[in-house]
């Protein structure tokens, strides 16, 4: 497993980052939630964030790839707050097309076709039909709009850790996770990931790798066969796992915190929390609780909430 630092993300390198194509893929057709992508959490759309973390991130070249004309504004929209108040024609005459792009300045709107934005084309599609625009692009890095929590710092690294290793094809966002899994067989229940007579204690147990969907980063032959991912190797040969902050897992969309303010300090000093505890497993709860700058409840919070009591000792 891969670790993020801030040295690695200062050691990328722009000009090889630079043939890496971000896309957003956001259709309107959305069937479980009508126009997914516009939804909001905290009073912004699933859109804007996956917008901003790639404006954060440093990712110079990001199209949001869509069908829908409101997703579209939206997306001009995330990129400069103010383009609703455009009113005058020469600012909106700034547009161009270029490949199958409407582009203003750096936002980059792609027009997606109808058959790649049905309920039952898969994401590939959507890229395939992108990278033939651009066919310059070495790397694809696909932000999904569905995980709202997707740090730019995570993105940032994920790439440069691509592009600084030749033998990887693709990086992608996982968590890690000691859940024990059982499934439904003929109407039994049927452990999936263990042994009744052997049950694993969490400190015994490296867990599994969860993928989070957040993102996946690809080099453009990979994409090409028709995958994001190979699976030639497991990790770190030829896959890299980033190991991306659990709440995008943990939580479903559905139980997010929907338009109330989201309490970025708490999800800081809780990521510091779990990554103590993984690095570590056998540190006792109060320790961490109790360590310096770490406010006390909240450190019991977090607890209680990733089902860490009264497990963890
Ligand atoms: C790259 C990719 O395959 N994206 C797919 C994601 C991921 O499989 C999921 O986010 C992983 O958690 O699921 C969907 O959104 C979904 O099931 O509706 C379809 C989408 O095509």
């Amino acid at each position: 497993m891969f670790r993020i630092t801030s040295t690695r993300l200062l050691a990328v390198k722009d000009n090889v980052a630079s043939e890496a194509v971000t896309l957003i893929l956001a259709r309107g057709g959305s069937r479980g939630v009508k126009l997914k992508n516009l939804q909001t959490v905290g009073g912004k759309s699933l859109l804007s964030y996956a917008i901003n973390a790639a404006r954060a991130a440093h990712l110079r070249d990001v199209t949001v790839s869509t069908d829908h004309p409101l997703i579209a504004l939206e997306a001009l929209r995330s990129w400069y707050k103010t383009v609703l108040q455009l009113k005058s024609a020469d600012k909106l005459n700034k547009f161009h097309v270029e490949n199958e792009i409407f582009v203003l300045d750096k936002a980059k709107i792609f027009r997606r076709s109808k058959v790649t934005a049905t309920d039952c084309a898969p994401s590939i599609w959507g890229a395939l039909e992108f990278l033939a625009s651009r066919p310059n692009a070495t790397v694809l890095v696909l932000l999904q709009a569905t995980s709202p929590f997707t740090r730019p710092s995570s993105v940032r690294g994920a790439l440069s850790l691509l592009v600084e290793s030749e033998s990887l094809d693709c990086v992608f966002s996982v968590t890690r996770s000691h859940k024990l899994r059982w499934h439904e067989v003929n109407g039994k229940i049927v452990p999936q990931n263990f042994k009744t007579d052997s049950r694993p204690r969490r400190q015994d147990w490296e867990g599994e790798l969860l993928e989070t969907g957040g993102f996946y980063i690809t080099r453009r032959n990979i994409v090409e066969q028709g995958y994001f991912q190979n699976n030639k190797r497991r990790t770190p040969d030829y896959c890299a796992f980033i190991n991306v902050h659990r709440k995008m897992c943990a939580y479903g969309l559905d139980k997010l915190p929907v338009d109330q303010p989201l309490r970025t300090v708490t999800v800081q000093i809780e990521e510091r929390v779990l990554e103590e505890i993984f690095r570590e497993p056998t540190t006792s709860t109060t320790c961490v609780a109790h360590s310096p700058g770490m406010p006390k409840s909240i450190g019991w919070e977090i607890f209680k909430r990733e089902d860490l009591l009264p497990y963890h000792f």
